[in-house]
């Protein structure tokens, strides 16, 4: 796990970003960070599901559905003519994702996952934490973990608020309960990793055309 690299990428993207969104004045970025961090942590858990008993549909959002037939699995095509009455309507599985109806190279799980690590890197420099201790915190459930992921940002909102500052070992703990999280979901740390590159990319490509 390079996290430094992972840092050096985030402090080029914020530089980025600061530049075409300059922090105004009074303005409170890290706070605006963390509840950033909150929010994507929310659609992270929305996109999970695992929590929804009301639902018989608790199933993480792993894949999305193929663009090409909107998630149909069929091309649907006519032939023939309608004016002499043999038009016929025909259906072949979809080329692009062999009929499943889904496009596997879009993991939406993974994606929100890594929002999130965009915003605790960067709030990781906010603290001027980037040379942190990595080690890993796990609840018994995956439902127990959202739930100290969201405590562990909080407390480090608190911290800052009534002491203006946070101590390393709270920035670490946020990093060490995100790290457990990623394997309850499933995720290896080169997925991780991987996902995060193609992201950031996008993230800059985004400020360049004016997001
Ligand atoms: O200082 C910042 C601000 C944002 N980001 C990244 C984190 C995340 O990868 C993305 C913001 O999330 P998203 O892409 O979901 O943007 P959005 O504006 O919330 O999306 P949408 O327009 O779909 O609501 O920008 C940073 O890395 N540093």
């Amino acid at each position: 796990m390079n996290l430094q690299k992972l840092f050096e990428m985030q402090a080029k993207l914020d530089a980025h970003i600061e530049q075409e969104h300059p922090v105004q004045e009074g303005e409170d970025r890290l706070a605006k960070k963390i509840l950033a961090l909150q929010v994507e942590l929310g659609e992270l858990a929305n996109c999970w599901r695992g929590f929804k008993f009301w639902s018989h549909d608790q199933e993480p959002r792993t894949t999305d559905k193929c663009e090409m037939c909107d998630g149909l699995g069929n091309d649907i095509y006519f032939t023939g003519s309608y004016d002499n009455g043999t038009l016929q309507e025909c259906s072949e599985p979809c080329e692009y994702c062999d009929g499943t109806g889904d496009d596997d190279s879009k993991n939406p799980l993974l994606e929100e996952f890594v929002d999130c690590l965009h915003f605790i890197l960067s709030i990781g420099l906010e603290l001027n934490f980037t040379d942190i201790d990595v080690w890993k915190v796990k609840e018994t459930t995956t439902t127990n973990q959202f739930i100290k992921c969201f405590g562990t940002i909080y407390n480090i909102h608190f911290q800052k608020t009534v002491n203006d500052e946070v101590p390393r070992e709270m920035y670490e703990h946020l990093f060490a309960c995100f790290i457990g999280l990623g394997e309850m979901l499933g995720f290896t740390w080169e997925q991780i990793e991987a996902a995060y590159l193609q992201k950031n990319a996008i993230n800059h490509e985004r400020q360049e055309s004016g997001y």
